[in-house]
Parts: C-alpha cells; sequence; structure tokens
C-alpha cells in the first residue's frame, strides 16, 4: 500500500489479477450480465440492512424506502448504480473489492484454459459478482457509506492491478456503483436497453429497481425537459410470494440465476406454498451442472432463508443434508422468529421439520425427472450421481427412495455408463432369483472382468458392476431394496439360492468331497495368508480366486481406507480354486517345491485378477517365468 494525500494505493490478491484478465475475455459475448450480478449485490446489500434494522431500527430512520437506482450520465459516459442498502467501510471497500474470499479459488483458476466458451462455463459456475463491471468499464469508481456510519469512502480501479482507497461525500449510507463505459460500450447508456435488461434480468428482485421516467415530449422546436423523477421498473416483489399460475419458467430461471449465481439454467424446481400446522414456502432447484468445488463437503450451501418475507441468511445449510449440497433456493417460514440465529435454527422443532420437507420435495422431484424425463435424469446422475450416493448412509429415514434413484453400471450392458437402476434390475430377474448380486472394484474394467461373475454369467444372471470410490461404502449402507437381499458376489459362500437345482446342488457336493484333500495341501503351503481354501462355485474359466468372508471388511473397502490414510484391519481371503481347471490339474501333479511355486502362483494370480495389484510382482514374474520354461 502507498498514500498520497488521502488517498491509499492497493494492489489486487494474485487470484482477482487473474480472474479479471480472463471474466473480462470470455464473457465478452455475454456483456449485458454485468447490470444483473451489480443489481443482484445491491439487493442483496439491502436485504441485510433490512435484517440488521430488525433490532436497531435507527439504522434506516433517515431514509427508509429500500430502492435501487439506475441512472447514466451521457456526456461522462457513466452507468450508475445506486442502492440504500448497508454499505461499506473503508476496511469492507479493501477486502470486499480487492480480494476473493471463497476457498478454493486458486485451484479454480489453474481449470481455465484458455479457450473462452470453456472458460466461460467455468466462471460462469464460480460467480463473477462485482467484478463483471469491467467487461464494459475501463474504470470503476464505488462510492460507499455503511449504514450508522458519518463517513464516505471511494474505491477507484481501471481493473488492471491496482484500486485506490480515498475520503469521499455522500449524503447517505449506501453504495454507489459508477461504471465509466469503454468507448466500444456506449450502448449502455440508452435508458431503453437497460431498461430492457433489467425486464430480463431483475423482475423477481424484491426491492424495486427504478430509473428516471422518459421525458414528456416537447413543444416543436424546443428540446424536452428532462424528468426528474424516478419509476420502478421491475415488479419488485419476491418471486416466490407470487402466485405459480403469474410465474413463467422465464421468471423462475432468471431468479435461480439471481440466487445460485450460475450462468447455465437449472435442470428443474418445485415451488410449494404450505399452509396449516406450519406455513412456508420453499422455491427448490436442481442445478444442471456441477458446481467446480462439489467435492468439497466443506463448500458453502444451503438455501436463502427469510422470515415472513424479511431476508435473515445464505447458505442456510440447516435444511438441506450434505448429500443434497447442490440444491439451491428459498426457503420463507412464518413459524421462525426474525430473530433467528444459525445457533437457534440447529436445535428447533420448526427446522426439523422444514428439513424433512425439504428433502421429501428434493427427492420426488427427482423421481418424477426420472420417470418423466430420464435423458435429463442420466445427465443429473452423470453430474451428481456420486454426491447421491452419500445419502445412502447419511438419510436412513429416506434410504429406499435414495435407492430408487441410484443409476448402476450393470453386466446387462456391459456398459459403463450407470443407467440401471434397481427397479430395472428386479425386471429383469431370472426365474428363481431372489436376491440383487454386484461386485465392488477398484475400476470398471477389474470389475468386468472379475473371475467371479464368471457363474452369474453362464447363467445369466444380472450383475451390477460398482467401481466408483464411494460405491464400497455406499452400498454397504444398503441391505435390501424391496424385499430383495443385495448380496456382494465376491464376498462370503456364494450362495445361488433356488438358482442351483437339486441335481447341481448334489453335483458341488460330491465335487467339494473329492477335493478336500487337494484343499488341505494348498492351505498348508499358503498357511497365514488365507483365512481358508475352498472349492469354488463361482468360477466356470479361472481357475482360483479370493473372496473375503461374509461379515468381514471386504478387501475394496480394506484398500479404499488404506489409501485415505486410515489403519485398516488386515483381511486375510478365502482362496477359491476350481478343480475341473487345467492349471489346478496340473498343480494337483505336483509334489515338494514344484507344488508350492504352482500354489504360490495360483493365488497371487487371483490377487491380481481381484485387486489389480500386486505386494510383491517382482517374485511373482519371476515364478511365473520359471513355470513357463519348465
Ligand atoms: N452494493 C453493495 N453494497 C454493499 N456491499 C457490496 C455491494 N456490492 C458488493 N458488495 C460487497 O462486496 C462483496 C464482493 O462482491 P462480489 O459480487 O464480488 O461477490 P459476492 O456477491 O460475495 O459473490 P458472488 O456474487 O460471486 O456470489 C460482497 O460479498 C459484498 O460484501
Amino acid at each position: 500500500m502507498s498514500e498520497t494525500a488521502n488517498m491509499e494505493k492497493h494492489s489486487f490478491q494474485t487470484e482477482v489479477k487473474q480472474l479479471l484478465h480472463i471474466m473480462v475475455h470470455s464473457l465478452y459475448s455475454n456483456k449485458e450480465i454485468f447490470l444483473r450480478e451489480l443489481i443482484s449485490n445491491a439487493a442483496d446489500a439491502v436485504d441485510k440492512l433490512r435484517f440488521k434494522s430488525l433490532d436497531d431500527s435507527s439504522l434506516i430512520a433517515d431514509d427508509p424506502d429500500f430502492k435501487i437506482r439506475i441512472t447514466t450520465d451521457e456526456k461522462a459516459g457513466t452507468v450508475t448504480i445506486s442502492d440504500n442498502g448497508i454499505g461499506m467501510t473503508k476496511d469492507d471497500l479493501i477486502s470486499n473489492l480487492g480480494t476473493i474470499a471463497r476457498s478454493g479459488t486458486a485451484e479454480f483458476l489453474t481449470q481455465l484454459s484458455g479457450d473462452q466458451k470453456k472458460d466461460a462455463n467455468l466462471i460462469g459456475q464460480f460467480g463473477v459478482g462485482f467484478y463483471s463491471g469491467f467487461i464494459v468499464a475501463d474504470k470503476m469508481t464505488v462510492v460507499s457509506k455503511a449504514a450508522g456510519t458519518d463517513e464516505a469512502h471511494q474505491w477507484v480501479s481501471s481493473g488492471e492491478g491496482e484500486f485506490e482507497i480515498a475520503a469521499a461525500e455522500r449524503a447517505t449510507r449506501g453504495t454507489d456503483i459508477i461504471l465509466h463505459l469503454k468507448q466500444e460500450e456506449k450502448e449502455f447508456l440508452s435508458e431503453w436497453r437497460l431498461r430492457s435488461i433489467i425486464g430480463k434480468y431483475s423482475d423477481h428482485i424484491s426491492v424495486p429497481v427504478e430509473m428516471l421516467k422518459p421525458a414528456e415530449p416537447a413543444e416543436e422546436g424546443k428540446e424536452p425537459e428532462p424528468s426528474t423523477e424516478f419509476e420502478a421498473v421491475n415488479k419488485a416483489t419476491a418471486l416466490w410470494t407470487r402466485s405459480k399460475s403469474d410465474i413463467s419458467d422465464e421468471d423462475y430461471k432468471e431468479f435461480y440465476k439471481h440466487i445460485s449465481h450460475d450462468f447455465a439454467e437449472p435442470m428443474t424446481w418445485a415451488h410449494n406454498k404450505v399452509e396449516g400446522k406450519q406455513e412456508y414456502t420453499s422455491l427448490l432447484y436442481i442445478p444442471k451442472n456441477a458446481p467446480y468445488d462439489l467435492w468439497n463437503r466443506e463448500r458453502s450451501r444451503g438455501v436463502k432463508l427469510y422470515v415472513q418475507r424479511v431476508f435473515i441468511m445464505d447458505d442456510a445449510e440447516q435444511f438441506l443434508p450434505i448429500y443434497l449440497r447442490f440444491v439451491r433456493g428459498v426457503l420463507d417460514s412464518n413459524d421462525l422468529p426474525l430473530n433467528v440465529s444459525r445457533e437457534i435454527l440447529q436445535d428447533s422443532s420448526v427446522t426439523q421439520s422444514l428439513k424433512n420437507a425439504c428433502v421429501k420435495r428434493v427427492l420426488s422431484m427427482l423421481e418424477k425427472t426420472a420417470k418423466n424425463k430420464p435423458e435429463d435424469y442420466q445427465h443429473f446422475w452423470q453430474q451428481f450421481g456420486s454426491v447421491m450416493k452419500e445419502g445412502l448412509g447419511e438419510d436412513f429415514s429416506n434410504r429406499e427412495t435414495i435407492a430408487g434413484l441410484m443409476r448402476f453400471a450393470s453386466t446387462h450392458n456391459d456398459d459403463q455408463t450407470q443407467n440401471v437402476s434397481l427397479d430395472d434390475y428386479i425386471g429383469r430377474m431370472t426365474e428363481g432369483q431372489d436376491k440383487i448380486y454386484y461386485i465392488t472394484a477398484e475400476s470398471f474394467e477389474t470389475a468386468k472382468n472379475s473371475p467371479h461373475l464368471e457363474v452369474f454369467r453362464k447363467k445369466g444372471i444380472e450383475v451390477l458392476l460398482l467401481s466408483d470410490r464411494i460405491d464400497e461404502w455406499a452400498i454397504s449402507h444398503l441391505t435390501d431394496f424391496k424385499e430383495k437381499k443385495l448380496v456382494s458376489v465376491t464376498q462370503g459362500d456364494l450362495d445361488l439360492g433356488n438358482l442351483e437345482d437339486e441335481k447341481e446342488k448334489q453335483e458341488r457336493e460330491q465335487v467339494e468331497k473329492e477335493n478336500q484333500p487337494l484343499a488341505e495341501r494348498f492351505k498348508e503351503v499358503l498357511a497365514e495368508r488365507v483365512k481358508e481354501v475352498k472349492v469354488t462355485t463361482r468360477l466356470t474359466d479361472s481357475p482360483a480366486c479370493v473372496v473375503s468372508s461374509e461379515g468381514e471388511m471386504s478387501a475394496q473397502m480394506a484398500r479404499l481406507m488404506a489409501s485415505a490414510g486410515q489403519e485398516a484391519p488386515e483381511v486375510k481371503p478365502v482362496f477359491e480354486f476350481n478343480p475341473e481347471h487345467p492349471l489346478v490339474k496340473r498343480a494337483a501333479e505336483q509334489s515338494g517345491d514344484d507344488f508350492n511355486d504352482w500354489t504360490l502362483f495360483l493365488f497371487d494370480q487371483a490377487m491380481l485378477a481381484e485387486s489389480g495389484s500386486l505386494k510383491d510382482p517382482g517374485t511373482f514374474t519371476r515364478r511365473l517365468n520359471a513355470l513357463l520354461l519348465k
């Protein structure tokens, strides 16, 4: 910072400089959004003050009618957006308009590619807010006086790396954002152009947005007298309070952009007014695309909370569980007190029942989309499926509904796309099948090619192929769906239930008995490495596989815990061999060291197919080479 007279120079935070540069270039084709962003900020500033004045009405006594005014100055080439909201102190100006407080900003910036179209989309998700003024202005001046203070300050910048702060004059509280338009952007001086942009973007803003009335036509030969009277150019009623039949889809979409700062349209929304025991209005949106920081469970989330139409807080996370962190919207309650705080919300029974209601609405919105617009739902699932899966473990009371919304890859089409629902699966179950089978693995390929699937493929039984990181954890919370048990094909004894007929059962028992001595020989060599050795019922083409015992942690879960740096208990696998396989027959013919080598080779090979890697790949390859040469 440097100082001359009463003027101080400050540098923008590095991230702001980068964002400004990219934004000005990539949003050029959508430049009129600057007005939406600045009006949106002005409306937020009014909301914040309205809330504060509930405790201290003196804050607004001198100027009680909230409004936003847009004026132009043809000669100076400026457009000014003024509000009588909460205003900013000198420190606020420096921190709010010189830094980006959002976490993950630096990481976000590294995702930008230089491709204008892609970047425009990404920046749209990120939200550009105040800085969007620089798309059309080569200089911005902000004059602000915080409510309840006597001093005004001004912030001036050409958006290139520095900004200046100085003392200023402003009669009353509030903020003026003055855009000094670039030479080629003078079209925004046109009152009609501005009115049409406001009509498009700001009708739903609950504060009146005012402009000067058009001048009265003058007598012939005379210049028209400029008007000095203002009129509201938006509807200025909060959108969710209007009746549904008065609101167009366009209105809903614009409102979504206002509250979410997303440039893209939402996928769908639900608007409900509830009266009776509880009175509230909810307007909840499902975005089309995942935000850049969806994976950050700490990211700000939740709805905008209003109490009796008064704005209370942004990001009220108490009304939606973490797995629905992508939902945006507004909740307006008549039952909560106006002085409600985050702490009060935490313990309130009203909060709990509102939360239950919001979750039900979101889930039923998703069910409707899945049923009526399967393509949209498929897109949704690609964007948000992994987050929805968290719900299986987090939301016990809605588990069956969440499970119904799940989509999986499966052996039905052997394709990586997750598009099979549990209902689809049940509809295709073969005669006698009473369980839903699945496999979890490190990758889709490992799952799809797993030897554990052989008997299922042979019998034409579908198996769900799960390979997202979260799958193992999520599915462990889903023991059954519509009274059908979910069963892992890599865990426990394979119980094919009614899928195995009496003859097959007898044959299997016979084979098990005959091969008991071989099983014991294998067990002697493998000793501590395995929990048990058994004749397999799952393999038809492979010589051997490993499975985990019923009720024990699966190998996939143990790997996930280890990769997350957690201590996982050592799980010893059950080694299953296929006595019909020529390699197993060959092994059985050996004795001494040769039998040891064959056994270890079969075991390592089974481990490799199951996990995709080995603890000691060197020894495995050496042993394999030696066997090949023999
Ligand atoms: N008209 C205004 N009156 C008071 N404060 C303002 C005004 N405009 C901006 N601010 C302050 O500056 C901050 C930064 O604004 P900016 O638009 O860049 O980000 P944001 O509104 O927090 O986020 P985004 O718009 O991207 O969601 C705001 O959070 C607010 O505190």
